[in-house]
Parts: C-alpha cells; structure tokens; sequence
C-alpha cells in the first residue's frame, strides 16, 4: 500500500498549525454571495441509507472563493488507482465555432472555461481540417474539480484517451457490409473513456485537485498572486536561510559569542523573525512570491517551517492539511456524487447510460448537476456554407466561403447535451460525474429540481433576466437530480427530457430512414477491427464513403517500394497543351513507421494456411488548382508503389474531414426541457409562435 510519509490518514500535528493561507477570497473572482432568492428552494433530498459508502463528494471547495470542490468519499484512493473504475467522462466536440457565429459578440461561451484541446483526444484530429478550431468540452471530473498547483493528485489519463463507439451500444451491428442503422448515430458524442488516475496517494476527505497547467493562472489577471511550483521554491530557499539563521544564532549563542547578545536577550525573536518575514506579503501584494510564504497558527510557529522543508513539495505543501475534509462534515455539507455509474444503455438507439451504483430510496439525491449557462441558444448554430466574391488589389476576383448567417442548417452536438425551455434562449448544461450521460424516459426514475441555495454560488440568478447575468463567466447555478422512487442498484436511471423532446425524436425517427450513408463505419472503429476482411477497390470504394484508406510505411519497406523523391505530373494547362512537371514529394522523405501513403487494394485472398493477404497499389493524389478558376481544382492519382501478400495490419483509415455522423445534418438535435414548474418566469425571453 502506497502512503505518502506522515500524511497517512489524518491530519499531521504540524500541518494543523497551519492556516489555510490560501492567497485570500480578493484574489478570485468569482466571490461567491449567497442570497435568498424568490423561487422557493426545495429542502436538500435526503441522503440514501448507504450513503457512508459515498466514494465521491461536491461540496464547497477548501479554497476560499472557488465555489465547489470535489473531495473524496469514505475511501482512501491509492495511487495509479483510477478514480471510479467506470469507462470515464465523455469528451463533446463543438466545431468552427468562431466561424459559424463569431461575428456576433452576444453570444459568450462559458464552457470556453471548461475545455481541453481537441488534439490530444484520440481520433478528433482526424476528422476536421483544422483540430485547434474544435472545443472538446468534457462535462465529467475535469469540469468540477479545482486546481491547486502544489497539491495537483489526480492526472487526466491520457492512455485512456482511446475513444471511440466500441462500448457505446451500436457497434455490435458494425459488420463489413454494416448497416449502421441507427437513429441515434451522430445525436451523441462518440467520445468517451476521460478518465482520471491518482497521481499519488489521497487520503478520505481530501480535496481532489487537477492540473490546470500553469498557463491557465498567469493568463488570467484575477490569478495573478496564485503561487506557481516556482514560487514555493523561491520561498523554500529563503525559509532554508531562515533556518540557517536561527540554527547558527542558537549555536553560537550557546558559545557564548558576544555579538549574538542582543538577540539572544529576547527569546522569541526566531518567531519575531518569521512573523517580519511572514507580514512581508501585506506590503509586497502583487507577488506570488509572497503568497507562497506559509502563515502558522500561532503566527511564527518555527516547527511548522522545519517540517513543512522535511516535505517533499516543501512550502508547496502548506495547504495539504486545510485541503482534507473530516469525511462526516462531507455527508453533512456535500452532495454524494458517484452514486451512478456508466455504461451501454438499455434504452434503444440512446448510446451511453447512467446507472445506480447503489440502491437509492425515493426522495434521495441521485447526482448534483452543476450547470453551466449560455444565455443564447443560437450560440450553438451552425449555417451553411456560401461562396463569395471579393475584389483583389490588382483587379483580380477572389473567392472566399463564408458562413451564410441567412441560412442556418444544423446545430453543435452540445445542444444534445443542455437543458432549455421553449420560450427562453437561455441554455443549461449539466456537469459534474456522469450527469451527461442520464437519457430521457416519459416515466423516468429521478427528476430535476433546483439544488438548494446553498449550494449554489448564484441562486439569486433565477430572480433576474438571463440579459443581466448571462454573460458573466462562472457556473452559478446546479440542479439535483432526485429519486421519484426506490432504484434498485445497477438501473438505469431516467429523466423526462419534456414532451416537445419527445416529439422531436419520434419526428426524427420518422425521417430517418434512407438518410443515412450505409456504408460508413467511422475510421477509427475500423482501424480497431484488426480481423476484418477489407474490401477490394471493385467491392468498395472507401473514397466514396466518407474514408481514405492508406498502406503504412513498414510494409511499404517490406515490399521494396520506395517513396519517390519527385514525381512526374503529365497536365494540360490552359492553352490546352499537355505539359510535364516534377513535383517534389517534400512531405514524405523520412522513412519513418507512422507514416502512411494513400492505397487501394487490388485484390484479397486467402493462403492454404487460412490467412488473408492483399495485393494494393501505391498512389499520390495530386491536386492542381486551374489557372482560370482558382475555385475549380483537378485531381489525379499516380501509381507509384505495388505491395504484394501484405496482411491485414498494412492498412490504415482516416476520416475524410467533416464526415463523422454527428457532423451530418441528418442527425437529432434537441435540448432537454428544464420542467415548467420550475423554470423562472423571468428567464421567458423568446416569444413562441
Ligand atoms: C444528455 S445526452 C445523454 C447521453 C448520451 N446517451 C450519450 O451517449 O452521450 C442526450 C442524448 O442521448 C440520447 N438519448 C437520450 N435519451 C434517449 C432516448 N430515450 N431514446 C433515444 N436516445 C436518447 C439522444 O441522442 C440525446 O440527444
């Protein structure tokens, strides 16, 4: 069992000397000022009968001025031990948004504080043009938890970043020939599995803190006194002095040696020294130094610096004690949140679920449902494509395609994913452990009421217009979702997403058939199935269903192709001559093992020993814009490479950009209903004809 020196359980006896010094509520912005509201808060649901169990809780941040933390439960987490051993958060791509609606400054993207870079998630890079042009906002664990640099214990796990549909309830029915009949396809995410590892040992109670990274604290300006790693080391070099100060004062006063006299007549100037270096931060404010400076209780305890520099984070580790919650004050104050956990639904054509982890009795908490808000739902529009033309400085036209706000076709997959009222703009999307992935049943388990006003940091939002705080940029509101009855363990659990929801699903189930492409099967399930007979180019074109297929370089090797260092184009220009032009193939002069080449396979049969073997050919795709029409291009394939008795394993899928099914225009988009007896009067902004 893994334990980190003396923080085994419970609190040190010299750390509890220490005041929680986090740099002080001025520093933050989002002060959090409970105020009663008008609309009646419901009495907190009770705690299920088991909740001692709890593994996880939300309940205000040891932070002062964060809003809510996330804390472990009843258990100690050990270290590489996953946080709940469920398949993880999911990741929501939102595309373009810049483009689609970036001309218009009203419509503020809080969730812009609670996304990652699409890059790093498996799978997402491939299939847009430009992956820094995607947000991937994740709703789960890494939207709630706080970040505190010196403490960070938990690590987003990147080798559980393959996501993909495996697990998400359609891929059973993904054959060569598949039809992906679906009506669900493309209405969820197909990304999941964000999971969140212990980085080192946390005892119960403890708040759970991620790594924002530091960029996050030194771009923004209300995080401009926040301690970074650097700071606590600069501060430990000067506590390191201190000590030699104090322990050389000590052993030369008991030599007796004369200068040290007038020190040494006042016995507490080791504390007095440390008191003058602990007031520095009052006049020195503007320094992250000075906030990494570690107050005691009482001011100028001693021992608490020779401990704190026996630590391994040294001052860095000043907040670990004020960080742990007494596990009984969490059933007290927090709301338990792991009493769900994911999987496939069992609901037809709904993707993932949620179900009870435990058995949960009517009346008690399910999950809490922070919110995040969008105070305008056509935040979440996306419009068609239109080309327009554009005068150049020499006379020249030029083409651009711009987004044609006259024509919106669709909408972001988040919309899936928020609650919304017909007769508001107003947006709320659930986040918090799993509360995304609950689906909509017209007899559901559980229901949505408000969370009581302590446990928002805003309730007195729902007593004023979505215009006047819509766009500040802090979640201040949460939901509960509360048992309508007994659940039994391992059920799943159900809201009602609202009739106008149900309508539309039933509309688009209607309206489904026949718009699907059949064939397509996204790359990266296909690259996944490594014993799948692949189709000859007469069986299958990929190209056509939204794929390119390639041959990786290893068998390129093995085959004795070699790339060609330039390339003769045979092309007509625009007089209608056939001209011949080297090309040089730059892009792929390194043999290197991850690099694929555009293929398509001839032929595949089968050796008297049973395995499937391939026959393809090499090709680079050129692609040459006419003079004449800069819009227009042309394209050819040139054969360069042939790869004999290849297996399986040498070829590789891409998405063609923009292909996915949750990019289609097809696919379901609707917001779930926050029910009407509990949505405010005063958030009515939008008049329904
Ligand atoms: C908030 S998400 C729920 C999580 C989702 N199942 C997933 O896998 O990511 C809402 C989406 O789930 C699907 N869904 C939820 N309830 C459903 C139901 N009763 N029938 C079909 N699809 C459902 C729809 O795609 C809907 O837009």
């Amino acid at each position: 069992m893994m334990r980190m020196g003396i923080f085994t359980g419970r609190k040190s006896p010299f750390l509890s000397q220490l005041a929680a010094a986090v740099p002080s509520s001025s520093l933050v912005a989002f002060l959090l000022l409970v105020i009663s509201s008008t609309i009646s808060s419901p009495s907190p649901p009770s705690p299920s009968p088991s909740s001692s169990e709890c593994g996880m809780y939300l309940a205000p941040s040891t932070i002062p001025g964060a809003g809510m933390g996330v804390f472990a439960g009843h258990h100690d987490i050990q270290k590489g031990e996953y946080l709940l051993s469920d398949d993880g958060d999911l990741v929501i791509p939102a595309y373009d948004m810049n483009w689609h609606v970036g001309h218009d400054k009203r419509y503020s993207f809080l969730w812009e504080e609670y996304t990652w870079k699409a890059a790093s998630f498996g799978g997402m890079k491939e299939e847009v043009e430009n992956v820094k042009k995607v947000k991937a906002c994740s709703p789960g664990l890494g939207a709630v938890i706080n970040c505190m640099l010196s403490l960070v214990n938990v690590v987003d796990d990147y080798g559980s970043r393959q996501m993909g549909l495996s697990g998400s309830g359609i891929n059973d029915t993904i054959t060569t020939t598949t039809t992906l009949s679906s009506p669900g396809i493309g209405s969820y995410t197909p990304y999941f599995g964000r999971r969140w590892k212990a980085k080192r040992y946390i005892t119960a109670g403890m708040e759970i803190y991620g790594n924002y990274g530091q960029g996050y604290f030194t771009s923004r300006r209300d995080y401009d006194k926040i301690p970074l790693k650097s700071n606590y080391k600069e501060i430990d070099k000067i506590l390191k002095k201190y000590q030699s100060i104090i322990t050389s004062s000590s052993s030369s006063s008991s030599t007796g040696n004369a200068d040290d006299a007038v020190i040494d007549g006042d016995s507490d100037w080791k504390g007095d020294l440390l008191i003058f270096l602990q007031s520095l931060n009052s006049i020195w404010d503007l320094s992250r130094n000075m906030h990494a400076i570690p107050q005691t209780d009482p001011p100028g305890d001693s021992s608490a610096v020779d401990w704190l520099l026996k630590q391994k984070g040294g001052s860095g580790m000043q907040h670990y004690n004020s960080s742990i919650r007494d596990p009984e004050w969490l059933q007290a104050n927090g709301r338990c949140m792991d009493n769900i956990k994911d999987g496939i639904s069992k609901i037809p054509d709904a993707g993932r679920g949620a179900f009870a982890r435990r058995a949960l009795t009517k009346g008690s908490l399910v999950a809490p449902v922070p919110l995040i808000h969008i105070p305008e739902r056509k935040t979440f529009t996306i419009y068609d494509k239109k080309k327009i033309i554009t005068n150049k400085k020499d006379g020249t036209e030029n083409f651009e395609i711009v987004a044609d706000h006259e024509n919106p076709i669709h909408h972001q997959l988040l919309l899936n994913y928020c609650f919304g009222h017909k007769e508001s703009t107003l947006l709320l999307c659930p986040y918090g452990l799993l509360t995304s992935h609950i689906n909509h049943d017209s007899n559901p388990n559980t229901k949505v009421v408000w969370a009581i006003d302590d446990q928002m940091a805003h309730p007195e939002w729902r007593d004023k217009p979505v215009e006047e705080w819509g766009t500040l940029e802090k979640a201040g509101l949460s939901f509960n979702f509360v048992a309508l009855r007994d659940i039994k363990e391992g059920e799943e659990i159900t809201v009602d997403y609202g009739r106008e929801w149900g309508r539309a699903w039933e509309e688009h189930i209607q309206s489904f058939e026949n718009r699907i492409n059949e064939n397509y099967v996204p790359a990266f399930e296909l690259n996944k199935m490594v014993d799948l007979n692949l189709q000859t180019i007469e069986e299958r074109d990929y190209e056509n269903q939204g794929l390119h297929l390639f041959c990786r370089n290893p068998y390129l090797e093995w085959s004795g192709v070699v790339p060609r260092e330039t390339i003769l184009l045979k092309s007509t220009n625009k007089e209608g001559n056939e001209t011949t032009t080297n090309i040089n193939r730059t892009e792929y002069n390194d043999w290197d093992e991850h690099q694929i080449f555009p293929c398509r396979i001839r032929q595949r049969y089968t050796t008297n020993d049973g395995n499937t073997l391939y026959f393809a050919e090499v090709f680079e795709r050129l692609e040459m814009k006419l003079q004449q029409h800069e819009e227009v291009s042309i394209t050819q394939d040139l054969v360069w490479g042939i790869l004999f008795d290849v297996p399986r394993d040498a070829f590789y899928f891409e998405d063609q950009k923009y292909h996915r099914h949750h990019h289609q225009i097809w696919s379901f988009r609707h917001d779930m209903r926050v029910p009407d007896d509990i949505f405010p009067e005063v958030w009515k902004n939008r008049r329904v004809s």
